[in-house]
């Protein structure tokens, strides 16, 4: 038995005509949701994950806003960019590209932006709201990655879910996320002695460590889940997983693949946070028209 693949290229499609339909909706009422990312430098990586992003805004009929700026952009000239767009009513989401050049503390560059307008989930308080389970703007890969295992009708209640990485953006939430569907959780990392004899206990495994090839067949328990978060560009130009890929598809049940898995999930749920965003503000509206 080979593992069945979670297209999340596919579920990503149909997510985006969902989407769509809520936007003419929105626009019905005259709200456009509106995007912008905010580029600093020019990192080729970030120029192509934003072109997906600015791709799949259009399909969706999101406004979609480019600000770019040079490397030398100074810290306190960013922090003015971002309060003129925390103002800025036709805006519903503020995105700043990650990583910053090192003289730009990326801290004060998250905390600066609206909570209200924070679509990619970063902002302390919208941690603190996923901590507690509240309905808040979540971080667009683990929430990404919790639709893909429910689009494959799996069960993550009672499941030993077991992250590789413990990033602010991906291990760490993916693990909060999960354990709020009421799975048990363990985390792994850089100083987990013998990680292959943990992984090996995981009904779901979730690898986001970025390094190509990380997790073997000897990592991962007879039929297993596998996400694969990682995109690795190789010097050949192939893009690839933390997972061998071929290791995986023969022992687990399913594998998410690069490309094609976590990563178009990840832009659709901005598209989705955007969309919320928007929906949001024309409920303020609402009500303000109200009183
Ligand atoms: N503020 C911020 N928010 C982010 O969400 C964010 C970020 N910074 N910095 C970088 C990472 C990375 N990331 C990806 C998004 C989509 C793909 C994706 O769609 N990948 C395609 C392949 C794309 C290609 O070929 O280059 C796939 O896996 O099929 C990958 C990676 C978002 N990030």
């Amino acid at each position: 038995m080979t593992a069945s693949i979670i297209s999340g290229k596919e579920l990503a499609q149909e997510k985006r005509k969902q989407l769509a339909q809520e936007v003419k909706e929105l626009k019905q009422q005259g709200v456009v949701p509106g995007l912008v990312v905010i580029l600093v430098g020019d990192h080729p990586a970030s120029i192509s994950y934003i072109k997906g992003k600015q791709k799949a805004s259009e399909e969706i009929g999101v406004a979609f806003t480019l600000e770019h700026f040079p490397e030398s952009m100074e810290e306190k000239e960013l922090l003015d960019v971002i309060e003129k767009y925390n103002h800025d009513e036709s805006c519903h989401g503020i995105l700043v590209q990650l990583p910053l050049p090192d003289h730009i503390q990326e801290k004060a560059v998250i905390e600066k932006i609206s909570p209200l307008k924070d679509v990619d989930g970063f902002h302390p308080l919208n941690i603190g709201q996923m901590m507690i389970g509240e309905d808040t703007f979540l971080p667009c890969t683990p929430a990404g990655i919790v639709e893909m295992i429910k689009s494959a009708n799996i069960e993550i209640a009672g499941k030993h879910v077991v992250v590789v990485g413990r990033s602010n953006i991906v291990g760490k939430p993916v693990g909060i996320l999960l354990l709020n569907e009421h799975a048990t959780v363990t985390y792994c990392h850089s100083r987990t002695p013998d990680l292959k004899e943990v992984t090996k206990q995981a009904d779901i495994l979730v690898v986001a460590v970025g390094r190509a090839n990380f997790i073997t067949g000897e990592h991962i328990k007879e039929n297993a889940v596998v996400i694969d978060v990682g995109v690795n560009r190789l010097e050949t130009g192939k893009l690839c997983g933390d997972v061998v890929f071929e290791d995986a598809k023969q022992i687990a049940s399913h594998i998410t693949p690069v490309p094609g898995g976590v990563g178009p999930m990840t832009i659709t749920m901005l598209a989705h946070n955007v969309v919320k965003s928007a929906r949001n503000s024309a409920e303020r509206l609402q009500v303000s028209k109200e009183l």
